[in-house]
């Protein structure tokens, strides 16, 4: 694999003939690495390895499991450039957002390693001096299974909860970007986790079938589109296996005219732009007030036409080329169909090409504002998963809320203004899992995220992840004589 070249990856995609297939990441028409696609056979081994190292792993307790956590922490923060490197060749996003993946990443190891020593039951007086108790246990082998858009990250984002509760993970990455997450696999066996607790499996929707259908695999966490959840779901619906869901979005950011403006452009490009828009929880639909309208859209126009497309790999550069050729032209189509509904393109939604030679075959597009946009128009009804802000502007708190909520999707929302009530009283009215206020898109760790309605359920980060990694089991102690009924 060279790590070298300085654009983007993505993958020849063939359709898998069979478990045997291969598939390889291209730079800009270059195979980088070429993986072996894990059929029937390997995923089977994957789950006996894992099955092996939780029984060792499970029987640690918390305090030993978080030095384990800790020190994997610790070797990520230390080869922090090297992973966004490869994380920057993986998925094409600039080698500056890469690095904040990272940071989320250790940091969400750190967060598990504090939670794991404390994880604890309860115990609950009884009559007569009997007493029950509550043990909180692993759930054995869990499965993850990543998008593309944050592959690290994501990885880590499942795996440190679910090792932090004692279970072991296999994780399948997207066969898109299938790279970065080897690392994590090698960062935890070098921090000490037994061999097999943390495994990866490689391939497209062949394997993530045969990982959720293994009768040995515990539960499942995914984190992709709204139709492959709706496949994961029947699947574990099969054998009765929790999951945890994490799929798309199509967000409203409202913007009230009390707002200051400042930030709010700011944040209206940090709800569109990251990772070249192909975030799940982007703020796209941004609902502007009528009076600041005419404003705020020129200063996002401004910044949007400023923004350093190109060598992902280059410091200053800060939107990169998108996944893949479909994907990209896929992007464009909706622009297409933007115009012919009605909205106006104030700047990009075009492909760009790069001075650099090198990288004139990469998927690049200029970022994109479009204005005149209706509820009904499609860019504003479908995720897009690129880099195109729909603005739309409004006249009441009531009206907003009514449109903001008119999704079949919940993952995240937004709202900007100076006034403490509206804030409060405008997200409690939100039908979204994950609500900004005066920002948007910034990812504490200590903080659950995950959608309503079709984006999903279940949690990640946050305590409450603990719940979806583990069970409960009762105990019933009896200290005196048996009442019986017979
Ligand atoms: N809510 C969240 O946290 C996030 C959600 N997403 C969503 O993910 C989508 C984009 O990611 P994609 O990788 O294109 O999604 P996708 O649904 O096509 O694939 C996601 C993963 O599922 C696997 N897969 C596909 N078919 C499968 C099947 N039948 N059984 C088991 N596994 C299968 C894929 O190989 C890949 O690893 C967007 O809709 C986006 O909104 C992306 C990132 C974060």
């Amino acid at each position: 694999m060279a790590l070298n070249h300085r654009a983007a990856v993505s993958l020849s995609r063939k359709e898998p003939r069979g478990p045997r297939w291969r598939f390889c990441p291209v730079l800009l028409g270059r195979v980088i690495a070429t993986f072996a696609c894990s059929g029937e056979k390997e995923v089977n081994l994957a789950v006996q390895d894992a099955k092996a190292a939780f029984k060792i792993w499970s029987q640690k307790s918390g305090m030993e499991r978080c030095r384990v956590l800790l020190e994997a922490a610790r070797i990520i923060r230390e080869r922090r450039d090297e992973i966004a490197t490869v994380e920057t060749i993986n998925n094409g996003k600039s080698i500056f957002e890469a690095r904040w993946d990272i940071d989320t990443s250790w940091q969400c190891l750190e967060y598990y390693a504090g939670l794991a020593g404390s994880m604890a039951g309860e115990h609950i007086q009884l009559p007569g001096g009997s007493f029950g108790y509550t043990r909180r246990e692993p759930l054995g082998v869990c499965v993850g299974i990543g998008a593309w858009n944050y592959p690290f990250q994501i990885a880590c984002w499942k795996s440190a909860p679910a090792l932090a509760c004692g279970n072991a993970m296999i994780f399948k990455p997207s066969p898109f970007t299938p790279v970065s997450v080897l690392l994590l696999a090698e960062i935890y066996t070098e921090a000490g986790v037994p061999p097999g607790l943390f495994n990866v499996v490689q391939g497209g929707a062949a394997t993530g079938q045969f990982l959720c259908l293994h009768r040995d695999v515990a539960k499942v966490s995914f984190t992709g589109s709204v139709p492959t959840g709706s496949k994961i779901m029947e699947m574990a619906a099969k054998g009765i296996k929790p999951i945890t869901l994490e799929l798309g979005g199509k967000s409203p950011l409202i913007i009230f005219s009390d707002c200051d403006l400042e930030n709010a452009v700011k944040g209206a490009l940090m709800a569109n732009f990251l990772t070249q828009g192909e975030v799940c929880c982007n703020g796209t639909r941004v609902f502007v007030q009528k009076e600041i309208l005419e404003k705020f859209t020129k200063e996002v126009v401004k910044l949007t036409q400023g923004i350093k497309i190109g060598d992902p790999l280059l410091e200053g550069t800060r939107m990169g080329p998108l996944i893949n050729r479909p994907h990209l032209e896929r992007v464009l189509g909706f622009i297409k169909l933007a115009k012919e509904q009605g909205a106006k393109v104030l700047c990009g939604g075009d492909v760009y090409v790069p001075e650099d030679p090198k990288l004139k075959d990469g998927y690049y597009m200029r970022p994109c504002v479009l204005t005149d946009c209706r509820d009904d128009m499609t860019c504003v009804r479908e995720e897009i998963f690129g880099p195109v802000m729909s603005i739309l502007s409004f006249d009441t708190e009531a009206e907003v809320l009514e449109r903001a909520n008119n999704t079949t999707f919940g993952l995240a929302a937004g709202v900007f203004t100076r006034d403490i009530q509206r804030a409060h009283r405008v997200v409690a009215g939100l039908q979204a899992g994950m609500c900004f206020i005066n920002n948007y898109n910034v990812s504490p760790v200590e903080l659950p995220f995950g959608g309503y309605k079709k984006s999903g359920f279940g949690r990640e980060n946050g305590r409450v992840t603990i719940e979806y990694y583990s069970q409960l089991k009762t105990v019933c102690v009896e200290m005196g004589d048996v009442e019986s009924a017979f």
